[in-house]
């Protein structure tokens, strides 16, 4: 469906649940997020319902995200309910794929087509230390699965933190060169739990680009990368993977914007950055139907904002991991 600013609304992003098995310094506090009650999280069954609504205005492309998905029970029916809509052609995940390799067979059975994985440092110590509770080899593991099975393009999300990934920068680039993996480097958000230091250890994908290029040399523009996010990718001659940057804060992508976002909790989010939330599940509980639902996201769409107002701090109750990202 075509927003309020003659943008095409094709994709759905869905957090499934607010939990995760690790706790990124940027994202989450080191007690996790607060407990929410089981009946207010939506069933796999409603996360259904809502899709195949949406199906109906046109989204296409859905992505499975958190908190972290792989955690949430018998999420593979989710999957296989997504599977059985022809008017879905693209079922991804984003996950920090700690559970991904003994996972990973039964996801592509169940429709998944591609996996991003976020991944801030390749150094297992530095790699802890970020995650607070993360194995570096699980999540290799995990990677290397994904490759074997086919799940391309395998991307790799990679958080860039001043101080902290910072020096790294450079061996993802190498590992792009070896490997057939997408590595994208996202400016941090001043979102939810890292709010109050985002500003200082902020880097900007112009500063990223600029290191990058003093060490490997001039980078080739890559269009062919398959995705529907923000990324803008380049490749080294020759290299198996490519780089990509996600600039949410020093070039905003908003005017490009194709997606919604629906809360673990059943809220849909016309934009990732704004307050403001429609909300499913009430009506959905009270006996809403297909077509009901439909009305109500094509409302959402036309509360899309023509871009967000980060510059303006964050006020919401939410962080990254009830939105999912
Ligand atoms: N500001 C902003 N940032 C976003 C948006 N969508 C994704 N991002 C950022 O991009 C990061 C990576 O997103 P992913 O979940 O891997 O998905 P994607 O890049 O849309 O996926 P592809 O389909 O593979 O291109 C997220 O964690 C966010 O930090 C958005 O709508 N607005
Ligand atoms: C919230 S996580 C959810 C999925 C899964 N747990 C994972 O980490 O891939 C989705 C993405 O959001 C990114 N993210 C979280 N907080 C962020 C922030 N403050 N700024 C930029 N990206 C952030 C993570 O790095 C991850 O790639
Ligand atoms: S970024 Fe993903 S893996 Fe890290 S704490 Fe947030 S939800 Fe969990
Ligand atoms: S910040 Fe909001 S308007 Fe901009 S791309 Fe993301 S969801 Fe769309």
């Amino acid at each position: 469906m075509i927003d309020n600013h003659q943008r095409n609304i094709n994709y759905l992003r869905i957090s499934v649940t607010d939990r995760c098995n690790l706790r990124c310094v940027y994202c989450m506090p080191p007690e996790g997020v607060k407990h929410t009650p089981h009946w207010e999280i939506l069933s796999l069954e409603e996360f259904g319902r809502i899709v195949d609504a949406a199906s109906d205005l046109g989204i296409k492309k859905v992505r499975i995200t958190g908190g972290e998905p792989l955690i949430r029970k018998n999420i593979l029916d989710l999957f296989e309910h997504i599977l059985a809509n022809p008017k879905i052609d693209d079922i991804s995940i984003t996950t920090n794929g700690v559970l991904f390799a003994d996972m990973a067979k039964d996801l592509k059975n169940a429709g998944l087509t591609r996996v991003n994985f976020s991944l801030d440092s390749l150094s297992p110590d530095n790699f802890k230390d970020i995650t607070r509770l993360g194995k570096f080899d699980a999540v290799w593991k995990g990677i290397e699965k994904a490759i074997e099975l086919e799940l391309h393009p395998v991307k790799l999300n990679v958080v860039a933190v001043r101080g902290v990934n910072d020096r790294e920068f450079g061996d993802f680039v190498r590992l792009s060169r070896e490997m057939p993996l997408h590595v994208r480097f996202i400016e941090l958000m001043p979102i939810g739990e890292c709010n109050p230091w985002a500003v200082g250890n902020f880097i900007s994908a112009e500063e990223i680009m600029q290191q990058l290029q003093e060490e490997f040399g001039t980078f080739d523009i890559e269009t062919k990368v398959t995705g529907n996010g923000p990324a803008k990718y380049y490749r080294l001659p020759g290299a198996k993977g490519t780089i990509g940057f996600i600039t949410a804060i020093s070039e905003h992508f908003c005017a490009k914007c194709n997606r919604l976002r629906l809360t673990a909790n059943g809220q849909l989010r016309p934009c990732l950055y704004g307050k403001q939330e429609i909300d499913l599940k009430t009506p959905m509980r009270r006996g809403a139907g297909r077509q009901e639902l439909a009305e109500l996201i094509a409302g959402a769409i036309k509360l899309k904002p023509d871009q967000h107002h980060m510059d303006q701090g964050w006020t919401d109750r939410r962080v990254m991991s009830q939105i999912g990202g």
